[in-house]
């Protein structure tokens, strides 16, 4: 390439670093591709892109997508984009173009091809043809592979035993909805070593998958030798996991009586795990001890929060999981994808709402449960398709939380705007669960936060009883924890006024302005604090959020108390080195939790993380009262308008 237009694009790609448009990271990496070998201008430009859309969460690069409308995938305006990109002129006018100059490069593999180990992979025909950095590229034929493998695997099911099993198990007086989709998913489940249920909040997820396991027990040739494990991307959701499973199998317990020693089948099954530690996470390794090398010693594996999985920690995963074990994904798929790259769960449910269920299916659900799954949802699908169900009817979420949420997930942003502005019309309850503050300032954020965390605030100034013994401490700590969980403010984004930091800043000030909290340090009795990295030495890991109390044992010394399903622990406070202030925190690490009240402000402008999955999952946050901030009313309609797109080869590959 002629040096004189290189050196113009060098000094292209910093201005924009500069300017705060590209990752510092993304030059770095286009720099270290041209110093692999002979590097064509529309190679530089490729993997400057790569690099940034990796950063913003996609797995690939679609090259149709670079030649289509390059400025709109890097969200830059039209004429910085046209700078960049004159610098390095002429470039291929479409995909097959694009796929043809790449192909020929030193520094890429065509997958299928001899292979030099280049760090860029290019997989795909001409029309779909996909850029990788090398790593993703391998996760994804992990996990495409695996998938393809397991789905497909159906095993012989004893039709008349299960059959009877799915009867008792949801025998009920309500009237159920028809299909019942939670009893059909129980008997997909068993057939495969891999099944997908999936639903909104409060569509029985866990309740389902509760009787599944009553039902795995029940059709086992040796139940009490089942090894299941349960597991979650983070602490908090893994504990909430195992509750949940207690409860429901503790309630099924009663129901199937002596026919099943459910009971002490359950007390086996061990606590959840988040999948770190169940994969044997090591300090400074991206490797875990569990690979296919020494695979996980599981019949069962089942793991909620399934939409927080990134790509890599899926591949993970699966080469870790025996190919004769099962695995049960639960998550709802519209919530939104993991920060890191990939958004492993929306592909593998691309057929969930439409079914897309065969013959073959239909017919062995309507032996083994005595359902009937409608035509509509039938249409010959792939093998994915026949192992995933969606649960459609919300339990606990059908108020007005449940149709703002609705109509987000729907885009319909004329609806959302009803169900937000019927508060009035629509009465107390409404008015009480629902509340939009359209031309929000700051100092609306503020109260709110003062309201919403002076319970906890109060009962740690009240403090444990006189001379309370360890439990009777553990109870108060436990109580202030509780109370802390019923609030939060959830924040789309993390800069300026609207985002994590500047209310975190502002909400501090005000607590200790009126005397609610006293700051001496940036430690203080009553700080809550989120957890920014794994930590190994104090077994506390990144999104785990936790208060800081005064430390018992030692008056004057502070530590930070961790709840966890009804159990709490704690570390000192000075031992977390990786920790920042969580009174608002952004809706990516709220998810997993539920608060009562959950408060969703919106910046004053939209932007590329702002799109309809990110209101959504705040949304669902919310198990009582959910309170909207809007600066400039606008941005809600604009973000629910947009869906986030992540490029991603996954289904692809599945299919293949
Ligand atoms: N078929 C059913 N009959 C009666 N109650 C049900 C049924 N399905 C679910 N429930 C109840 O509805 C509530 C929500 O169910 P569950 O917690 O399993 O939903 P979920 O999809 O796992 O929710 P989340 O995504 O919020 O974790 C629970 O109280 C559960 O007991």
């Amino acid at each position: 390439m002629d040096p004189d237009k290189i050196d113009i694009f060098w000094f292209e790609v910093e201005r924009l670093t500069e300017a705060g448009e590209l990752r510092r990271l993304s030059g770095a990496f286009a720099r270290f591709v041209a110093s692999l070998g002979p590097a064509s201008g529309p190679l530089l430009l490729a993997s400057l892109v790569l690099s940034e859309l990796e950063g913003r969460g996609h797995s690939c690069l679609l090259l149709a997508d670079l030649a289509q409308d390059a400025a709109g995938l890097l969200g830059l305006p039209a004429e910085e984009w046209t700078e960049l990109a004159a610098a390095i002129k002429p470039l291929p006018k479409n995909a097959k173009g694009w796929m043809a100059q790449l192909s020929g490069c030193e520094q890429v593999w065509t997958a299928g091809e001899f292979d030099y180990g280049q760090p860029l992979v290019l997989d795909g025909d001409a029309d779909n043809g996909r850029l990788y950095l090398r790593r993703y590229w391998r996760d994804e034929t992990t996990v495409a592979s695996s998938v393809r493998a397991r789905a497909a695997a159906h095993q012989a099911v004893d039709v008349p035993t299960v059959r009877a099993w799915l009867d008792t198990l949801f025998a009920t007086q309500r009237a159920a909805e028809k299909p019942d989709w939670q009893k059909l998913a129980c008997a997909i489940a068993l057939r495969g070593r891999m099944a997908i249920i999936t639903g909104g909040p409060g569509t029985g997820k866990t309740y389902t998958v509760a009787r599944l396991l009553a039902l795995l027990f029940a059709t086992a040739p040796d139940a009490a030798r089942q090894r299941i494990a349960l597991a979650a991307p983070t602490g908090k959701a893994a504990a909430r996991l195992k509750q949940s499973i207690d409860k429901a199998l503790g309630e099924l317990a009663d129901k199937v009586g002596d026919r099943l020693p459910l009971r002490e089948l359950t007390a086996r099954m061990g606590a959840a795990r988040t999948l770190h530690s169940l994969l044997g996470a090591r300090p400074d390794s991206r490797a875990f001890a569990h690979h296919r090398g020494n695979p996980l010693d599981v019949d069962v594996l089942i793991v909620d929060e399934a939409s927080m999985v990134h790509l890599e920690m899926m591949a993970s995963l699966l080469d870790a999981l025996p190919p004769d074990a099962t695995l049960i994904l639960l998550g709802d798929k519209d919530q939104l994808a993991s920060v890191e790259a990939g958004a492993v769960l929306g592909d593998l449910c691309a057929d969930a709402q439409a079914g897309n269920y065969n013959e073959d299916t239909v017919a062995f659900v309507r032996e083994a449960s005595g359902e009937a799954i409608p035509p509509d949802y039938v249409h010959a699908g792939g093998a994915l398709a026949q192992q995933t169900v969606m649960l459609r009817h919300s339990r606990r979420f059908g108020g007005p939380i449940g149709q703002l949420a609705l109509a987000v997930n729907a885009g319909d942003v004329e609806a959302a705007t009803a169900v937000l502005r019927a508060r009035g019309a629509l009465g107390v309850e409404v008015a009480h669960a629902l509340r939009w503050i359209e031309h929000a300032q700051q100092q609306h954020a503020i109260g709110l936060a003062l309201e919403g965390y002076r319970p906890y605030l109060q009962l740690l100034k009240e403090g444990p009883t006189q001379g309370a013994d360890g439990a009777a401490h553990e109870d108060w700590v436990r109580a202030v924890l509780q109370r802390f969980e019923a609030f939060r403010i959830l924040c789309a984004v993390r800069e300026g006024e609207w985002g994590v930091e500047g209310l975190n800043t502002a909400i501090e000030q005000r607590l200790d302005g009126v005397g609610l909290i006293r700051r001496s340090s940036d430690w203080y009795t009553g700080r809550p604090v989120m957890v920014t990295r794994n930590d190994y030495a104090t077994n506390v890991f990144n999104g785990d959020i936790g208060l800081t109390l005064p430390d018992p044992a030692r008056p004057g010394s502070l530590r930070v108390w961790f709840l966890e399903g009804d159990k709490v622990r704690s570390v000192l406070a000075t031992r977390l080195r990786h920790v920042e202030t969580a009174y608002a925190m952004t809706v990516h690490k709220s998810q997993g939790s539920e608060f009562a009240h959950t408060v969703l402000a919106l910046p004053k402008e939209g932007g590329a993380v702002l799109a309809r999955e990110l209101v959504y999952t705040g949304i669902t946050r919310a198990s009582r009262e959910f309170t909207l901030l809007t600066p400039v009313p606008a941005v809600l309609g604009e973000t629910i308008g947009k869906r986030t797109h992540r490029a991603s080869g996954l289904r692809g590959m599945i299919e293949r």
